[in-house]
């Protein structure tokens, strides 16, 4: 028995944060807008001074792409809601399956809900004195992984009595994560009804310039892509994988090449089976399913193509939670 004011004594829970980008709550103009403006508000997303920017947001911006984006999430809202969160909520529970009686699972959104702060509060009061932060990218990038750490400092900030905190570093090259996305690829590649000739992994894109000032998204993109062609390859002879940036946004130059340009190329030179899988996505979400598997589609097909897929991202799968619960894991130990 070991007294409880002994050093090593381990009191309090640890609790485990998975986050995600976030997303409306419900598929409508003035749900989106409220979303949209959280988001296109974070210095870390729109890189343009405030003076500049803030105009433009509420003026062009914020009167028209809601109803757009309102009618895109509109045509994936499930009954549980947006895909990106009932996935990652899905996830939670996956996990929380793995890890019971050592830590306790929850979920948060950057934008939107549930909120970052609401979720850290209710996991201290819930008596987590340890909590892991995970954020669900398997790239690093300013705007994603580390605008998590600034909510989540906000958060703290406000505390009186705050927990002790870690994080879960990017994983975009992780033979845990690798492994995952080799196997589930590989899985749904042979149940297609067609052979795909190419496989293009999209990512979502970055402006040009957030590479130039260093941010090493783009870099981390290029070695998941590269280390999964490299497994794919010895499975499937004959399959080119190819790599593109998708959702431009504004008018900077975006990292190159561009989904849709290439969907167009392929179909143009005489590709005519293709499948798309997002690797930079841990769940499936407006990006995936609106912009590659309706929009993308119409691209690929108006331009001559014939038989297209998208591949599901790891999302709640077995294999998905396997890699969930290795990285968290490494990540607890000592905890
Ligand atoms: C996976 C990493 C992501 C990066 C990097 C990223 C950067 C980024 N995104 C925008 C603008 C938009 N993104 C939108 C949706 C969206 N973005 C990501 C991920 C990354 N974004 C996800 C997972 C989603 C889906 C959210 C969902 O609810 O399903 C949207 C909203 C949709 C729309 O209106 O088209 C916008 C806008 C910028 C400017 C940016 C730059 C750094
Ligand atoms: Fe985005
Ligand atoms: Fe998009």
């Amino acid at each position: 028995m070991r007294p409880a004011d002994h050093p090593d004594a381990r009191t309090g829970r640890i609790g485990v944060l998975l986050v995600n980008l976030g997303t409306p709550d419900a598929p409508t103009a003035p749900a989106v807008r409220r979303y949209l403006g959280e988001f296109l508000s974070d210095p870390r997303v729109v890189e343009i001074p405030a003076l500049v920017w803030k105009p433009i947001l509420h003026g062009v911006i914020l009167r028209t792409r809601p109803a757009k984006s309102a009618h895109a999430y509109g045509q994936v809202w499930t009954e549980a809601g947006s895909p990106l969160a009932a996935i990652t909520a899905a996830q939670a529970r996956g996990l929380q399956e793995r890890l019971n009686g050592r830590a306790v699972v929850d979920w948060a959104m950057r934008y939107g809900n549930p909120s970052i702060p609401e979720r850290l509060q209710a996991m201290k009061d819930a008596g987590c004195e340890r909590i892991l932060i995970a954020p669900l990218y398997p790239q690093y990038s300013g705007a994603t992984t580390a605008s998590v750490w600034d909510k989540v400092g906000e958060a703290m900030a406000r505390m009186r009595w705050q927990p002790a905190l870690r994080s879960l570093p990017p994983y975009y090259d992780d033979p845990a994560h690798i492994d995952a996305l080799e196997a589930d690829l590989a899985r749904q590649i042979e149940a297609l009804a067609f052979v795909p000739e190419v496989l293009l992994l999209s990512f979502h894109g970055m402006p040009q310039r957030t590479l130039d000032l260093g941010d090493p998204y783009h870099c981390h993109c290029r070695k998941t892509a590269r280390l999964l062609a490299g497994r794919l390859a010895s499975r499937f002879a004959d399959l080119r994988v190819e790599t593109a940036f998708q959702s431009r946004f504004g008018r900077a130059k975006w990292l190159e090449p561009a989904t849709e340009s290439v969907l167009e190329a392929e179909a143009k030179a005489g590709t005519r089976g293709l499948a798309i899988a997002a690797p930079g996505f841990s769940a499936d979400c407006v990006e995936t399913l609106e912009e590659l598997a309706i929009r993308g589609r119409e691209v690929f097909e108006a331009a001559g193509g014939k038989d297209f897929a998208v591949l599901s991202c790891l999302n709640d799968t077995g294999v998905g939670i396997d890699m969930l619960e290795t990285l968290v894991r490494r990540e607890l130990s000592g905890w």
